[in-house]
């Protein structure tokens, strides 16, 4: 099987982008291991699938896989370029575009000087939706882990979060504490682990170690999810700067029952086909 693809990457959050409207494309977990591998493959930490519509009034669907192989739900970095690829290909003339994804409907907008701004659709602490095993919503929770308690809050932008305060996020221990709270019992699908550092009301410094990828330069719901916490947590005004290690992203909440939104860039590196070979 050849296969077209396009490289791209929102903040040094990578992907391989395939355009499965004009072209047939059968993916399995494994062959998404196979183009997600940085040595014997093109490498990235997710795979992104544009497909046609399957709901009325949309103009696409969009499937999200991680570097591991698992189906997502959710990509804010992958939202961006996902828009700038529908574009750049002529699948799209629109600067709005309807997107439906695993998670719900999420709405793009090409903005006039490069960015990509995205409604990112409604965080909610609700244990159940994360999913997330406790009794009740809290602001924080305590977690058990290596021998330590750690207070995180957990919510979910469509895709699981936590979020950690840290004094200083150069020396946040996010190679030891990431895979260890990534499968924590008490998250069922596994989570998405942000360690944020405050600098002031609007804005934050944030690492992130993803489900199914590691640590990323960047993670777009996991910026949402760090503002959203930190300002329940009443740390943080509405519009917040997240510097993460790959660039700044800008996000918005109004608060309890309104969306998140999320501005940044999108580039593309570079476009190629590859053979599939038969394993
Ligand atoms: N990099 C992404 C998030 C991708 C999915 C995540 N690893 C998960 O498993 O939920 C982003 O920019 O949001």
């Amino acid at each position: 099987m050849r296969l077209r693809f396009t490289k791209m990457h929102g903040l040094g959050n990578d992907f391989v982008v395939l355009d499965g409207v004009r072209q047939r494309i059968a993916l399995d977990a494994a062959l998404i291991r196979r183009l997600a591998d940085r040595r014997f493959g093109i490498g990235c930490d997710q795979v992104l699938l544009v497909e046609p519509p399957r709901l009325p009034g949309t103009d696409f669907h969009y499937r999200i896989f991680n570097a591991n192989g698992s189906e997502v739900e959710q990509c804010g970095n992958g939202a961006r370029c996902f828009a700038r690829f529908v574009r750049d290909q002529g699948l799209s003339t629109q600067d709005e575009i309807l997107v439906s994804t695993a998670a719900g409907v999420i709405r793009l907008y090409l903005e006039e000087d490069d960015q990509v701004r995205v409604n990112m659709g409604i965080p909610t602490f609700e244990p159940a939706k994360i999913p997330f095993l406790a009794d009740a919503p809290a602001l924080t929770h305590a977690l058990e882990v290596a021998g330590q308690t750690l207070h995180l809050s957990a919510l979910s932008l469509g895709n699981p979060h936590a979020v950690i305060l840290v004094e200083d996020i150069d020396t946040a221990p996010v190679a030891e504490l990431g895979p260890l709270l990534e499968r924590h019992p008490r998250f069922p699908k596994r989570v998405n682990v942000g360690f944020m550092q405050v600098i002031s009301l609007d804005a934050v410094r944030l690492r992130v170690y993803e489900r199914g990828v590691g640590e990323t330069l960047a993670c777009g719901s996991g910026a949402c999810a760090a503002a959203v916490s930190g300002q329940r947590l009443g740390l943080l005004g509405p519009s917040v700067r997240v510097s993460l290690p790959g660039g700044d992203l800008r996000i918005e909440w109004q608060g309890e029952g309104r969306p998140v939104w999320m501005s940044g860039p999108a580039e593309r590196v570079f476009v190629g086909e590859i053979e599939i070979a038969e394993e």
